[in-house]
């Protein structure tokens, strides 16, 4: 089976709050491009991957997505916040294509590798509606819907409890790190360094974590 990925991705100028209000005061907007941009440029290479597309408003980092092969849309009419753009950007591309299966991606993944995704969306495809739990165990990284099947977001706070009680099937891969692993505070950061970055995270991350400071 292949998917159409829905990225998110919030207006740069406020993404990645918590990063630049930790102590560490990391620089919010150039991350959460560089993560966005890794996330998609490992998406786009994962062979179970048709295509991606980004929901965003903002348009250097519309520009910037749709250089590497990415479909950008804008976000719904009237806003809504992240479910909102997730369920207009699953419509948007069964708009198109009705028989699409959908996969929403957290555009905060800059250490994903196009093997673990693949394999999760493997195991996925056995079932109308799935979710991966993040690293934490508290939140969701991405959520799949096959053909026929409306995703029914319902991100944000401790999602993965209300991805379970929505009746999508918890995700239970192993070693599928990478795939997991978003980043919000400067201690997810250094784990996802940790796993080993894409090209832009790494080198933006080059001198900016001090390693002898404690985290967060
Ligand atoms: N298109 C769109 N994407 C969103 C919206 N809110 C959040 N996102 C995206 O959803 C994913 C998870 O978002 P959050 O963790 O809530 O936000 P963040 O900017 O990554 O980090 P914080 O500002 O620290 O919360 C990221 O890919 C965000 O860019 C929204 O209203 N619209
Ligand atoms: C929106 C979510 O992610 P985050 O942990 O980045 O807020 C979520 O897990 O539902």
């Amino acid at each position: 089976m292949v998917w159409t990925l829905v990225v998110p991705l919030k207006p740069l100028a406020v993404a990645k709050s918590r990063l630049r209000a930790g102590a560490g005061g990391l620089p919010g907007p150039a991350l959460a491009l560089a993560f966005a941009l890794d996330t998609v440029a490992a998406a786009l290479a994962c062979g179970s991957v048709r295509d991606v597309a980004v929901v965003t408003d903002d348009r250097p980092a519309g520009r910037e997505l749709a250089a590497l092969g990415a479909r950008i849309l804008p976000e719904p009419p009237g806003g809504g916040g992240l479910n909102a753009a997730l369920a207009h950007g699953a419509r948007t591309v069964r708009a198109g294509r009705p028989r699409s299966a959908v996969a929403t991606l957290n555009a905060d993944l800059p250490a994903l590798r196009p093997g673990e995704l693949g394999r999760v969306l493997e195991y996925a495809a056995e079932f109308p509606r799935a979710f991966l739990a993040d690293a934490a165990g508290i939140g969701t990284t991405l959520l799949a819907a096959t053909a026929g099947k409306e995703l029914g977001p319902a991100f944000e706070g401790r999602s993965r409890a209300r991805h379970r009680a929505s009746g999508a099937r918890e995700i239970d891969v192993r070693d599928v790190d990478s795939v997991r692993r978003d980043v919000d505070t400067e201690t997810d950061f250094r784990a996802a360094l940790k796993l080993g970055v894409g090209p832009r995270t790494a080198a933006l991350a080059d001198g900016l974590l001090r390693p002898d400071r404690a985290a967060d």
